[in-house]
């Protein structure tokens, strides 16, 4: 593509050299680069992009997008000096891979908690209506029913809009994605055109990346300030910050609640480790989905299913036939009559939530034991609130690894264990081994209590010192429950 046609969404400051050019390929990471690339210099976490610029040169970029040229400028090399080499990044990439956002009706998702939830509904109940559909998603990425490996919960910008124009050439019309406050940050979505948002709600995490929780509402908000007009943003009115987060934005403002007023209303009626059954609007719906949260999640989804032109009974319909996510409050029966619930619960609101959930339905009738870790290299302020949730709502608790990635097991554990009194970590378990700490559990548990495995939910590995191991909570209490038969 001519260099010319790709820089002309962005601001650029300065060009120096000859910019009517072909450029065989767009790229941000310098070890990638190929003879004629286009290479954008960003600044990162953990190193500045500029300090690459020579290397992708000597690797053969013929035109270079920063924010703040080298000292050194080649002849042979167009330079682009812009102020967001981020945000130029992104609308360089919507406009590489043919603007495929233009194309195609694209939802995106955004809050501390339910974005892979509602996402994933969306993108099953979409398909059942006969639609053509994609969805990029913590747990995988689909093309129609193609399966595309998730690398992130919402991918990079050349990744992101390849996969959004795979869609197009797919067919699909519509696409469902999530959101991210890293994301947001980086600008990974600069350049989308998005036909509707949705925000779930805004609890702790990520404050190893925002640090504060200002910063991190800031991001998530700034996805909603730049809707445009024509799409709709459905915002969660029982969160205290719901609309806080529409109240800058250009686009047509629905809510949903099951505790106060709001265009999309839910409640439970009954709840079982089956299914609820619930009143949406005026309808009666039987949904195979579990707890108070899951019921924000139904509405967001067919609030936006109506919002994008699904007739109201149709979707409600739609709603009884979704199945749950995997590794969201996913109920295995052990043959000795316990139930093990494996669900993703790693921060302290959304493990309150499940517990609440577990324990509205056991009713304090019978034990309810907890296995959780907190990842390493995350948030280490949520560590010691994670197991104070966990004691406060189970009667037996043990505290194990997660993802432990670079820092040692135990610090961790000890981050955890500093949430509690001496009273309760007398009464915690502690083991390194997760499979040791299932295993423990599973041992303890009687007829009728219930397990819960916390924090990795689909996950099929653990991540530990660089390696990813395979690992399954799952496969852990299946391989267990044979030894009971
Ligand atoms: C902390 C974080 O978000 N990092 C993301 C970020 O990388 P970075 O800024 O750290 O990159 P860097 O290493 O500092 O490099 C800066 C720049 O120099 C370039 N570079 C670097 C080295 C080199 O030799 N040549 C070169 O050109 C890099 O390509 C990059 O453009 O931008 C990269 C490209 O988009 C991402 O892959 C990377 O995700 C890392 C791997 C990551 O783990 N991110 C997690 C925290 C994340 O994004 N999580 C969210 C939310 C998760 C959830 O809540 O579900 C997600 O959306 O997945
Ligand atoms: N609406 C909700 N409110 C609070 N907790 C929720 C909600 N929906 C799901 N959860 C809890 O949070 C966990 C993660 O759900 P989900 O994967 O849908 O969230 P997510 O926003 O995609 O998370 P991540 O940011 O890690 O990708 C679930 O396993 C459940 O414990
Ligand atoms: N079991 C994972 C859950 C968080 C994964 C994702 N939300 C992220 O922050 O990368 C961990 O804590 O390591
Ligand atoms: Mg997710």
């Amino acid at each position: 593509m001519n260099l010319n046609e790709l820089i002309t969404h962005i601001p650029i400051n300065q060009t120096i050299g000859n910019s009517d050019i072909e450029i065989t390929r767009l790229e941000f990471d310098s070890r990638k680069i190929v003879s004629g690339s286009l290479f954008v210099a960003t600044r990162g976490t953990a190193v500045d992009g500029h300090t690459f610029i020579s290397a992708a040169i000597e690797k053969g970029a013929t035109a270079v997008v920063c924010e703040t040229l080298p000292e050194n400028l080649s002849a042979e090399v167009c330079y682009l000096q812009t102020g967001n080499s981020a945000e130029a990044l992104g609308q360089l990439a919507h406009c590489w891979f043919g603007e495929p956002s233009k194309h195609l009706t694209l939802v995106g998702v955004t809050g501390t908690n339910g974005k892979t939830t509602i996402a994933t509904l969306l993108y099953q109940l979409f398909l059942k209506e006969g639609f053509s559909a994609g969805l990029l998603s913590t747990v995988c990425n689909y093309i129609n029913e193609r399966a595309v490996e998730a690398t992130h919960t919402t991918p990079d910008p050349l990744e992101l809009n390849s996969l959004l124009a795979d869609m197009v050439e797919s067919g699909c019309t519509h696409a469902f994605m999530e959101v991210s406050s890293h994301a947001v940050d980086q600008r990974r979505i600069a350049g989308l055109e998005f036909a509707g948002a949705i925000f779930t709600n805004l609890t702790r995490d990520h404050m190893d990346y925002h640090h504060t929780v200002e910063n991190y509402l800031k991001a998530k908000k700034r996805f909603f300030d730049d809707l445009a007009p024509e799409a709709f943003a459905l915002t969660n009115a029982d969160d205290k910050n719901g609309f806080v987060m529409l109240q800058n934005t250009k686009a047509k403002k629905f809510s949903y609640a099951t505790r106060t007023i709001a265009d999309f209303k839910g409640k439970i009626i009954e709840e079982s480790f089956e299914g609820m059954l619930l009143q949406i609007n005026e309808h009666e719906v039987s949904v195979p989905f579990i707890g108070r949260f899951n019921v924000s999640n139904l509405l967001a989804v067919a609030g936006a299913a109506i919002l994008l032109g699904i007739p109201e009974i149709e979707a409600l319909q739609q709603l009884s036939t979704l199945h749950p996510v995997s590794g969201r409050f996913e109920a295995l029966r052990s043959p000795s009559g316990y139930t093990a619930i494996v669900d993703y619960a790693h921060t302290p609101d959304a493990l309150n939530n499940v517990l609440s959930t577990i324990n509205d339905i056991v009713k304090g009738k019978n034990e309810v034991i907890t296995v959780v870790g907190c990842g390493g290299n995350r948030d280490k302020g949520k560590r010691p609130m994670m197991a104070k949730e966990a004691v406060t709502a189970s009667t037996k608790v043990i505290i194990t690894s997660d993802n432990p990635r670079d820092e040692e097991p135990m610090d961790i554990i000890n981050d955890m264990l500093a949430g509690l009194s001496t009273t309760e970590k007398r009464h915690t378990l502690t083991l390194v081994n997760r499979e040791q700490a299932i295993r423990a559990a599973c041992m303890l548990a009687k007829p009728g209590d219930v397990i819960l495995v916390a924090g990795k939910g689909h996950e099929d590995y653990q991540i530990i010192k660089g390696v990813k191991h395979h690992f399954d909570d799952k496969e852990v209490l299946l391989e267990f429950f044979k030894t009971e038969q």
